[in-house]
């Protein structure tokens, strides 16, 4: 088994809990709400941005050159989906570049950023790619599946054919190619911390599309819990 697939078989329940969320069920029979939507192309948005500063800090640790450019390559695949896909959505629902400026990033935006910067930053190349790799994984394996099942009509096909699509299903491989390779030269305990960076981001990605749907906005304190007097 390589090391990607005992990835995926740690990971496995998590991730058919992402196939089953309503956010994904709505999207492929486009019966999604466009506000919905619309919030979460504004968070992928921000998201897009931070993934492609974290996929740079990994390109600049990596080991040898192909991995520089294959890394470097996929953050400016990034940028380039967040110009295209969201310059598409932004205008099909009408969302302004003053909307985009005027929504602060959420909470669960913010913590999966922060979460890929944090291990590209402070940890080790292992860790950093592990960590960016359900990124790729998971939004291949949705796109693909949904793509089976989703109608030409379908007011999000532009997302689907994106994920499900040529060229990212290739920076996918990439990626898995990459980790599988770093897995073979680790110590024991590099690839226990590989493991671990996988599931905390897989929860991410559900954690995104959860908060997308239910609109959440950042937690504040409540007033039964302020003690007065
Ligand atoms: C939250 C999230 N994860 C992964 C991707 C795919 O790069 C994306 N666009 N958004």
């Amino acid at each position: 088994m390589s090391f990607t697939q005992e990835l995926a078989a740690h990971t496995q329940e998590l991730r058919q809990q992402i196939h089953a969320m309503p956010f994904n069920r709505a999207l492929a029979n486009g019966s999604l709400s466009p506000e919905i939507f619309q919030g979460y192309i504004i968070q992928d948005a921000h998201y897009l941005e931070g993934f492609a500063r974290a996929l740079s800090l990994a390109a600049s640790k990596a080991p040898e050159a192909q991995s520089i450019a294959q890394l470097a390559g996929s953050a400016a695949g990034a940028i380039a989906v967040e110009r295209e896909l969201h310059a598409h959505y932004m205008g099909l629902f009408g969302v302004t570049s003053d909307d985009f400026e005027g929504t602060d990033v959420s909470a669960a935006c913010d913590h999966y950023v922060s979460f890929l910067l944090r291990s590209a930053a402070i940890g080790d190349f292992p860790e950093a790619v592990t960590a960016l790799l359900p990124c790729f994984w998971i939004y291949r394996d949705i796109g693909k599946e949904i793509a089976q099942t989703s109608r030409a009509d379908n007011p999000y096909s532009a997302w689907i054919a994106t994920y499900s699509g040529e060229a990212f299903d290739q920076s996918v491989q990439r990626m898995l190619d990459l980790v599988n390779r770093v897995a073979d030269d680790a110590s024991d305990a590099t690839r226990a911390r590989m493991h671990h960076a996988f599931q905390r981001s897989c929860w991410h990605e559900w954690r995104f599309w959860d908060s997308a749907y239910h609109r959440e906005g950042w937690k504040q304190p409540r007033p039964e819990d302020v003690v007065t007097g």
